[in-house]
């Protein structure tokens, strides 16, 4: 059936419980056909990761771990990727890390460490990942990552993670530049709050889900399904057109002044 992904190969990075965005990403483009490799950061996440994926209609999933702050680690696992399965057709970046401290109180009061660690995982992961996994999209292909509004604006307690998203909007519209001669397109996804593990280590984070609710043009919550359509159409030939957007799944949210 037209835009199908049967018959694709996706890398889905991020996924730590059933109620991950990365999961949300990984059913629906499980349900548009696609076989998925699932990375994970360390062994811990390697249980329920092969768990969740085990409730998927078809059992063709691969598993590697990858500790995205160590360049050899990545190296490693995409040369695994590519002996196992050869091409892959996209990868979903669903990566971010800051330390609690850091995601509450005055932005002023944050450390190098913690900002550079921030920037670490939460950024420049996504240039390390993307040059390595280039290598595999002989066919082409489409990467997308995960950001919020509070890269754009300020978004209170949000802090240090909101310049770690400013810079991985920046980080993707550039990669998007180098990698478009070679047919591979580099999109964001700006989803509103869900509640997911890592939504539990930003301070007041369910005043914000209220207020999408009582705010929000669509005056509803944003769901982990509608992440995943939209990364559905960002991994397909629909949006061969695009590349270096954001694309906002918020209920409309990022309108507002
Ligand atoms: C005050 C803003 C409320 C809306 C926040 C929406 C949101 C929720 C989760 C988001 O993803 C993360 C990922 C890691 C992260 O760092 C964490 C998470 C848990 C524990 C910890 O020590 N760090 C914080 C947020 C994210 O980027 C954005």
């Amino acid at each position: 059936m037209k835009f199908s992904l049967e018959g694709r190969t996706y890398v889905v990075m991020g996924v730590a419980n059933k109620r991950s965005i990365a999961w949300g990403i990984s059913k629906s483009l499980h349900d548009a056909g696609a076989r998925l490799i699932f990375t994970y950061a360390s062994e811990r996440f390697e249980k329920p990761v092969r768990e969740l994926a085990g409730t998927l209609e078809r059992d063709d999933s691969l598993f590697y771990e990858c500790d995205v702050t160590d360049d050899e680690a990545i190296k490693k696992t995409f040369s695994e990727i590519k002996e196992d399965v050869g091409v892959i057709h996209g990868l979903a970046h669903c990566i971010a890390f800051a330390n609690r401290e850091d995601l509450k109180g005055e932005f002023i009061d944050t450390s190098r460490d913690g900002f550079l660690l921030s920037q670490n995982i939460s950024a420049y992961s996504l240039v390390a990942v993307s040059r390595e996994a280039k290598e595999l999209m002989t066919e082409g292909g489409s990467i997308m990552t995960m950001t919020y509004l509070g890269g754009e604006r300020v978004v209170e307690n949000y802090n240090v993670m909101g310049v770690s998203k400013a810079s991985l909007d920046m980080t993707m519209r550039y990669l998007a530049n180098d990698l478009g001669k070679e047919g591979i397109r580099v999109n964001a996804i700006s989803a509103g709050p869900i509640r997911t593990l890592s939504a539990k280590g930003v301070g007041d984070f369910n005043s914000i889900l209220k207020t999408i609710e009582e705010r929000a043009p669509l005056r509803k919550p944003v769901t982990q399904e509608e992440v995943g359509d939209t990364a559905y159409f960002l991994m397909s030939d629909l949006s061969r057109g695009i590349t270096g957007e954001i694309l906002h799944v918020d209920s409309g949210y990022n309108i507002l002044g």
